[in-house]
């Protein structure tokens, strides 16, 4: 048999009927698990049984146990990733506990159908798993044989179930989930061909429950409460109960949640103290019956109270204030303002400078220069863009981290890489000596970053060691063919390369040759706005400057000013001032 039939038989396993109000048996003894492409709706113990015995899933779900404390204390964004996993519009990167976290909550809508030929290891020993799902509702009608000629070919002996048959066969939504292993393991899940759904979220919710809300259900009854009382308690809060995905959560669903332990339970079965106080009161009991607030039974003692195991905000978190943040959107890449051009990212030059025009104290010597607030405003610079770019004078000098630690960006309370931009160096002669403990390593393997791409020239050769390197934490050194004698890139070049990495917006970080590079009037037209700190301090000579050089006007042979930037905001931030402009264009120049 191969691996494909396999997990299809497994599917259809869990395919079973819900509607039989009276099912107490095992359903094997139907034999009705048998067929392909079965369309009956679940029996959820059994989805427990054969899909942690198949061990093919994506979830360990002997890893996930799910009770009430889930429901009265959701995990983060719950019902956007449910809305988020059903469409996948766009490719999602989760981290491998993200993924695990977040999946039992969507694993009613998608069927594992094969595993992929990709499956494999990359040259740095990382291996590379997919896996191709499909809409549970992709799979064919199947009609029992004694649908079909109105005579049980079977089971004429047994009673008849009550089976509610779907429609098969009308959903062609298909996904892909890539899991790379190594040490930045994560999940990339996307969609395979361009087919939506054919129905919405709701409609497979009505089908079929997820297993959280099936653990969560299992849980109380298991604890030796009848059905009807874990629905009322489950519907108490149903705002919660549908962020989850539970709003058509019915009393069978609960019985049927844990049947088997139903049958071997001698015990005497409960109700909670909230339903007691439901039925007492004449009020329909087990049917979504909301309890008055103050004179229910604390919740607090019918929960085994566990917290989600989501990680408190790293020490560095930093916060940015809103209304500084709406301040700085229209020098942002994704505001109104025409673009320099269309085929190239947006690009950003940043930097943080003394009065004097100093970036540090010395080409060697990381210098703070900017204040706490307008440091954060670095970071939400970094937050809006998909790449931050320096020189490799500054990766050596300064041994960056280069992501985002603003609240709410991957690794800081949000998920996945979200909001983190992807490092870039521009080194030709990969001189940068990247190591385990490189800064912006450690973070790529704390998932608070992205690895980092590196521009090298052809004659360059980095060791295998700093290759493999760069590949285990997701990112990888990149050949620039295009470089002149002098040994430089063009800026043009650079960025057409980052645009065919799928780049569109750059943060240009630094440092002063880079930015000096940039202010020249050949490469200034590449830049679509600038974002300048400016702190109150004056770091002497030696320093590293930004500067231009003198300029005259060759008609009257007058010196003018090298530059003056247009469209200008000056934001304090606290004891700096953030300068916010654009670079005019040649004819406003020539009229300075
Ligand atoms: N205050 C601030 O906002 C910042 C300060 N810095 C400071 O700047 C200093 C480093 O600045 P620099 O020494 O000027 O180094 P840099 O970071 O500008 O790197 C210069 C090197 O990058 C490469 N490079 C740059 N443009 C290139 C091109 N077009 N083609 C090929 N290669 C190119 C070359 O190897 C060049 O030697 C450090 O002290 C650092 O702390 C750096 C960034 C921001
Ligand atoms: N905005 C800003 N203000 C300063 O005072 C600075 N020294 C810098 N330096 C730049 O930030 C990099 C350090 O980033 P991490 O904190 O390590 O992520 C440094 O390499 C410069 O590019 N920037």
């Amino acid at each position: 048999m191969d691996m494909d039939h396999t997990v299809q038989s497994n599917e259809d396993q869990q395919d079973t009927d819900l509607e039989d109000q009276n099912r107490d048996q095992d359903q094997d003894q139907h034999g009705f698990h048998t067929a392909q492409a079965a369309v009956i709706i679940d029996n959820e113990f059994q989805q427990h049984e054969s899909v942690e015995s198949s061990g093919q899933g994506p979830t360990n779900k002997s890893q996930h146990r799910h009770d009430l404390s889930v429901l009265h204390n959701p995990i983060p964004f719950v019902a956007e990733m449910r809305k988020t996993l059903f469409h996948v519009s766009h490719p999602i990167e989760l981290k491998v506990e993200e993924f695990h976290r977040y999946w039992p909550y969507v694993d009613n809508i998608w069927v594992r159908q094969h595993r992929g030929a990709a499956a494999g290891a990359d040259k740095s020993g990382n291996k590379a798993i997919v896996d191709y799902y499909g809409c549970r509702l992709q799979r064919a009608t199947y009609t029992p044989p004694s649908r079909k000629d109105g005579v049980s070919e079977q089971h004429d002996e047994q009673p008849q179930r009550k089976r509610r048959i779907r429609q098969g066969g009308t959903c062609r939504a298909r996904l892909k989930i890539f899991k790379q292993e190594g040490l930045v393991a994560c999940y990339r899940v996307q969609r395979v061909g361009d087919q939506e759904h054919s129905h919405d979220l709701d409609y497979i919710d009505k089908l079929k429950r997820n297993t959280v809300i099936m653990d969560i259900a299992r849980s109380e009854v298991m604890k030796g409460f009848i059905p009807s009382s874990v629905l009322t308690v489950l519907q108490e809060d149903m705002a919660k109960l549908e962020a989850v995905g539970g709003k058509f959560l019915t009393r069978n669903d609960v019985r049927n949640a844990s049947q088997r332990w139903r049958l071997s339970y001698g015990g005497k079965l409960d109700v909670h103290p909230s339903y007691r106080y439901n039925t007492n009161n004449d009020l329909s009991a087990g049917r979504n019956t909301p309890v008055e607030q103050a004179i229910k039974a604390p919740l607090s003692q019918q929960l085994s109270v566990q917290s989600t195991s989501l990680q408190p905000l790293p020490a560095d978190t930093l916060f940015f204030p809103t209304a500084l943040s709406e301040s700085l959107t229209s020098h942002l890449p994704n505001s109104e303002q025409p673009r320099r051009s269309n085929h190239l990212p947006f690009i950003t030059l940043t930097y943080a400078s003394s009065l004097d025009s100093f970036l540090s104290l010395g080409p060697t010597i990381p210098t703070p220069i900017s204040g706490p607030l307008s440091k954060a405003m670095t970071h939400h610079l970094r937050a809006n863009h998909d790449a931050i770019l320096i020189g490799v004078g500054t990766a050596i000098a300064d041994n960056p981290t280069l992501n985002c630690r603003i609240a709410g960006a991957g690794g800081y309370g949000g998920l996945g890489w979200s909001s983190q931009p992807r490092p870039v160096i521009i080194d030709p002669s990969a001189r940068w000596e990247v190591n385990y403990t490189s800064k912006i390593l450690t973070a790529a393997r704390d998932g608070r970053g992205k690895g980092p791409w590196i521009v090298i020239a052809p004659g360059a050769f980095p060791n295998q060691t700093q290759i493999d390197l760069l590949t285990a934490h997701g990112g990888k050194y990149i050949t620039l063919s295009s470089i002149d004698a002098c040994h430089r890139f063009s800026w043009e070049d650079i960025f057409q390369l980052l645009a065919q990495e799928n780049i569109k917006s750059v943060m240009i970080e630094g440092g002063a040759a880079v930015i000096n590079d940039l202010l020249h009037k050949q490469n200034r037209t590449l830049i679509d706005a600038v974002i300048i700190t400016l702190a109150p301090m004056f770091l002497g000579g030696g320093g590293v400057a930004v500067g231009l050089p003198r300029c005259m006007n060759p008609e009257t042979g007058r010196i003018v000013p090298a530059l003056r930037f247009a469209d200008v905001k000056w934001l304090p931030m606290d004891e700096d001032v953030v300068m916010c402009g654009r670079i005019c264009d040649e004819a406003e120049q020539s009229v300075i």
